[in-house]
């Protein structure tokens, strides 16, 4: 199978933190989740992945061919969408439009006017005088005028509230059906993306630790609890946490008839799998 976009040992070092290296395949018509706490290692991975900059070491693919990264055609199918707004501060909204609009070959006017009005971002304004949240909205939009086959979002949905959360989630759903591009979102809340993604990439420490589609990781493990006097003793494949409360952790799903006979058993979250397996065990398996 050819995938969308791959990386073989990417890999990026700075002072005190080393990414990678890394070997992924994004596939296409599909979201795929970047998910680790503050430092992982997300967007110097985003940033690898679209050449900006690039993985000082490693290839990436595009469609099963090398990306070559000085060559500014990748710009037609690849962006990646900051959540570092700083743009035309001083522009209308209008001016914004104009300009970003003159960047591009294949900027879709209609596609992009349709989400203006749906997210109803007024357009006579400075764009220093929108709320933070259209403003994300609006640079979501001008990242994607262009119709790109790869999406790279980091961290989009910082600070937006509820209900612009599920518009912006609802856009890129729409997006992916139309387009058949890939997603790729990072983010360290789970539950933001819980639902929305197929696949997801778990990162700690400038490492990959888990990475598939997200049923199929979720069928791996199982979610139990028990009483708190109740202890289990850790073992490979099986992680724990007591509080006051009860005692509560994941296991394989191979391991679920070796727990005592009284353990409530559930299917996991993703958010379980990212506590339990990411964040405090490391490797179960
Ligand atoms: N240009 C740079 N020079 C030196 N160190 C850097 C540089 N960029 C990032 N780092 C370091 O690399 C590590 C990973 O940073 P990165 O921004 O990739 O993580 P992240 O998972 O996206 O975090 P966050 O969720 O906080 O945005 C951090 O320790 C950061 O300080």
């Amino acid at each position: 199978m050819t995938y969308h976009l791959e990386v073989w040992q990417g890999m990026t070092n700075y002072r005190r933190f080393q990414l990678g290296p890394i070997d992924l395949q994004i596939p296409k018509g599909m979201i795929t989740a970047v998910i680790g706490r503050n430092g992982a290692g997300k967007t110097t991975m985003l940033k690898g992945l679209c050449g900006l900059p690039p993985f000082q070491k490693g290839k990436v693919y595009y469609r099963g061919v090398e990306i070559d990264f000085l060559d500014p055609t990748i710009r037609k199918y690849m962006t990646y969408i900051s959540n570092d707004i700083q743009m035309y501060s001083d522009f209308t909204v209008n001016q914004a439009i104009e300009f970003v609009a003159s960047l591009h070959e294949t900027w879709d006017e209609d596609w992009f006017h349709l989400w203006l009005t749906k997210f109803k971002v007024r357009t006579d304004v400075q764009i220093h005088e929108l709320s933070k949240g259209m403003k994300m909205k609006l640079n979501l939009l001008f990242g994607l005028g262009h119709q790109p086959k790869i999406v790279l979002l980091d961290e989009p949905t910082d600070g937006l509230d509820s209900i612009s959360r599920q518009q912006f989630f609802d856009l890129l759903q729409a997006y992916i059906a139309d387009n058949n591009c890939s997603i790729i979102i990072s983010t360290h809340y789970t539950k933001d993306v819980e639902g929305i993604c197929d696949h997801v990439v778990f990162m700690r420490d400038g490492q990959v630790t888990e990475y598939g589609e997200v049923e199929e990781i979720r069928q791996n493990y199982r979610l139990f609890s028990l009483p708190p006097n109740e202890m289990i003793h850790e073992r490979e494949g099986v992680i724990a946490i007591t509080t006051g409360v009860e005692t509560k952790g994941v296991v394989l799903t191979e391991l679920v008839d070796t727990l005592p006979e009284n353990v409530v058993i559930k299917k996991p979250t993703l958010d379980d799998i990212f506590l339990y397996v990411v964040e405090n065990g490391g490797d179960v398996s």
